[in-house]
């Protein structure tokens, strides 16, 4: 049995002046999930999330918030932690008044917010920079004191636009565990990101997003279930192939030649592949087989570039 929702979004719209930004997007974030909302530049990620917080209203649509026991919920300041894609607190204040002066206004005491707030800064190797100004630190590290202020309070949900922004490979694996970390604890991570690869490991759902509109949602089995493809075989042959190689392949399943000696199968779930793999080794010059799940970034990429993502008035 799935959690109950904790954010329930129906039929959202989101017009700017000349810009239909979202489209009637409908999801649900459950309790305790990690849930990654996708999408390229322009799609309405931030559109979206600004409206979860209240930021600004949909044109049409309802937002709810959801107790466990089903009841719909205003949010109070300790139940939420956003951060903002852009960055959005006190450039020249030291960094540990700014976030003690936070975790207040969420709810935390003084002492609880001081503490809480050095432990954090130790945990992402900001120790001894606590009264640094936010200006004077770099991008990535900005970020962290900006990640820090949206989960130092410990919120039921935390919205986080962009979350990985800013952060070289090695920070990007310590939000990745820290975020883990904060999900098995209980809260519930509503994100948006561009970096499939982390989102793959990450994310219990996932809703890609394109032009103000949902196109996959689900789960990562679901998704390549949705993308018409789940598996990829790389084929290695020895000698050219010849021009028309594999002929009456199973509806469902494509080839892709790469170079003369090189072609890559892409199969639908449902498709059995011992007999496809018979043919292979009959019918081709084999000199390695490599089968692999299509990955999060591939899907991606294949769904948006059919589509295109220019966005439209
Ligand atoms: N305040 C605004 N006024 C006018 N248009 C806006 C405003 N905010 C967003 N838009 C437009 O709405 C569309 C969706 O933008 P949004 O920022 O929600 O996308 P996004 O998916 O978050 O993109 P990115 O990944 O680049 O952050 C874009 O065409 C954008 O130009």
């Amino acid at each position: 049995m799935p959690n109950p929702p904790i954010l329930v979004i129906d039929a959202v719209e989101k017009h700017y002046a000349t810009v239909h930004a979202v489209r009637g997007v409908s999801f649900e974030v459950r309790s305790g999930e990690i849930f990654a909302l996708l999408g390229p530049n322009g799609a309405g990620k931030s559109s979206l999330v600004r409206m979860i917080m209240g930021i600004t209203l949909p044109d049409q649509g309802s937002i709810e918030f959801r107790s466990e026991s089903g009841q719909a919920f205003v949010p109070q300041p300790p139940d939420l932690g956003y951060l903002p894609e852009d960055r959005g607190l006190y450039k020249d204040i030291p960094v540990l008044r700014t976030l003690v002066y936070f975790g207040q206004l969420r709810g935390m005491t003084r002492r609880d917010a001081t503490e809480e707030a050095k432990k954090w800064l130790g945990r992402l190797d900001l120790a001894g920079r606590e009264w640094d100004k936010l200006d004077t630190l770099s991008k990535g590290n900005q970020q962290k004191i900006q990640f820090i202020s949206a989960i130092l309070h410990r919120p039921k949900l935390a919205i986080l636009d962009e979350p990985f922004s800013g952060l070289d490979p090695l920070n990007q694996n310590l939000f990745l565990e820290i975020i883990r970390e904060l999900c098995n604890d209980g809260m519930t991570i509503l994100l948006s990101a561009h970096q499939m690869a982390l989102i793959e490991q990450l994310a219990d759902r996932i809703v890609l997003m394109n032009r103000g509109q949902i196109v996959l949602q689900g789960t990562l089995g679901e998704i390549r279930q949705q993308a018409g493809f789940s598996r990829s075989m790389t084929l290695d042959l020895r000698t050219p192939m010849s021009a028309t190689p594999l002929q009456g392949l199973p509806a469902g399943a494509v080839l892709e030649p790469i170079s003369p000696t090189q072609m890559r199968l892409l199969l639908p779930d449902d498709l059995a592949i011992s007999p496809i793999l018979s043919r292979c080794t009959q019918e081709l010059d084999l000199v390695e087989i490599h089968s692999e799940r299509l990955s999060l970034h591939e899907i991606y990429i294949r769904t948006l570039t059919a589509r295109g993502t220019e966005t439209e008035a």
